[in-house]
């Protein structure tokens, strides 16, 4: 059987990462706009319409517009952006913490941001594990390549070679905040402090955590041992081997990956860890993982066509 897909804001960073990964499929039927008709409310009406499977990488307001179009209950959506990530009647689309099951029956599916992404995964099954409290304030830091940001950040960081680091979300208002205190059960939303580097991709998401100063935690080697079995049997996330000459790097060579690999570090008395996930913002960050999504909701093994 062939699923029509159609990806909705395919000239994008998200969209032609995805086209890629589905070229050459045989499964699927890929359905793109030619670039004069693209914005077309009328043809993108149509081709939201017409597909088994519609994929979204637009602005959140633009995701909201095309999700009201679709007027039939047969076309089935991967919302990349923001706009349905803790929006009642959305799965969230991270099969691993989400489970598979809730993916492959969804309708209506949002697909992970790419910060939220490390955050949720570290978090989420520590807390469910009961090794993390669910009502401490956390902290998250994060560096991503300029990519994240799409079209417009990637022009930016190219025509300024000079930029070497970009905090921003200097006002605490990220637009992952909601979903990382959500799909993690918190009480209290996360402090979280995103950086840019001159990068094109790669991400490195951390959690330090005083663990001698937080109630009702685990040991760090139970932590580890808990994520280890939390992801056990998946291709996508796995811990990560911890760096023999005692650093992390990304290089901006770095191929793009479909992986998330976590770290548990910590010092000798384990009184303090840092837990931190290495992704690629465009890979389990975004495309990557909306056609995982894509693959389970077709009742496909879920790694065909990701970069493992
Ligand atoms: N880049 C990343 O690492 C990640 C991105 N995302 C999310 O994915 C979505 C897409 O992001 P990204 O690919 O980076 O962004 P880009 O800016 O690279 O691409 C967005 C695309 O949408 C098109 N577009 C805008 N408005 C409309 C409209 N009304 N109708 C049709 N097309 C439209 C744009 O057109 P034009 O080319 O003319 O500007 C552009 O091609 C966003 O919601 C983003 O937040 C999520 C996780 C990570
Ligand atoms: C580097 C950079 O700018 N990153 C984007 C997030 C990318 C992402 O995950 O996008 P959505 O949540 O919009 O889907 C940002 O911080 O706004």
């Amino acid at each position: 059987m062939t699923h029509k897909v159609f990806i909705d804001g395919a000239a994008g960073t998200t969209g032609l990462e995805i086209a890629e990964r589905l070229a050459g499929r045989s499964e699927f039927a890929l359905v793109t706009l030619p670039d004069a008709e693209r914005k077309s409310a009328a043809r993108r009406a149509e081709a939201l319409n017409d597909a088994d499977f519609v994929i979204l990488c637009l602005p959140d307001e633009a995701a909201r517009e095309a999700v009201a179009m679709i007027d039939n209950d047969r076309t089935r959506v991967i919302d990349a952006s923001t706009a349905h990530r803790v929006a009642p009647g959305w799965v969230y689309g991270f099969p691993e913490v989400s489970g598979h099951d809730a993916v492959a029956g969804a309708a209506r599916v949002s697909n992970p941001g790419c910060y939220s992404t490390g955050f949720i995964a570290l978090v989420a099954p520590l807390v469910r594990a009961g090794l993390l409290p669910a009502d401490w304030a956390y902290v998250c830091h994060a560096v991503s390549g300029y990519s994240g940001g799409g079209k417009a950040l990637i022009e930016r960081f190219e025509a300024d070679r000079d930029i070497a680091w970009r905090g921003y979300a200097l006002t605490l208002g990220h637009k992952h905040v909601p979903e990382m205190q959500a799909r993690c059960g918190l009480t209290t939303a996360p402090l979280f402090s995103p950086a840019v580097i001159p990068a094109h991709r790669g991400m490195v998401v951390e959690v330090p955590l005083p663990l001698a100063a937080i109630p009702g935690t685990g040991t760090p080697e139970a932590m580890r041992a808990a994520l280890a079995d939390h992801y056990a049997g998946s291709a996508v996330v796995a811990m990560g081997e911890p760096p023999a000459d005692g650093e992390m790097l990304l290089r901006g060579s770095d191929a793009g990956s479909d992986r998330l690999e976590l770290f548990v570090f910590a010092n000798a008395d384990a009184s303090q860890a840092r837990l931190v996930a290495r992704l690629d913002n465009l890979g389990k960050g975004a495309s990557g993982a909306c056609v995982q999504n894509l693959n389970i909701m077709a009742g496909l093994p879920e790694t065909t066509g990701l970069r493992l």
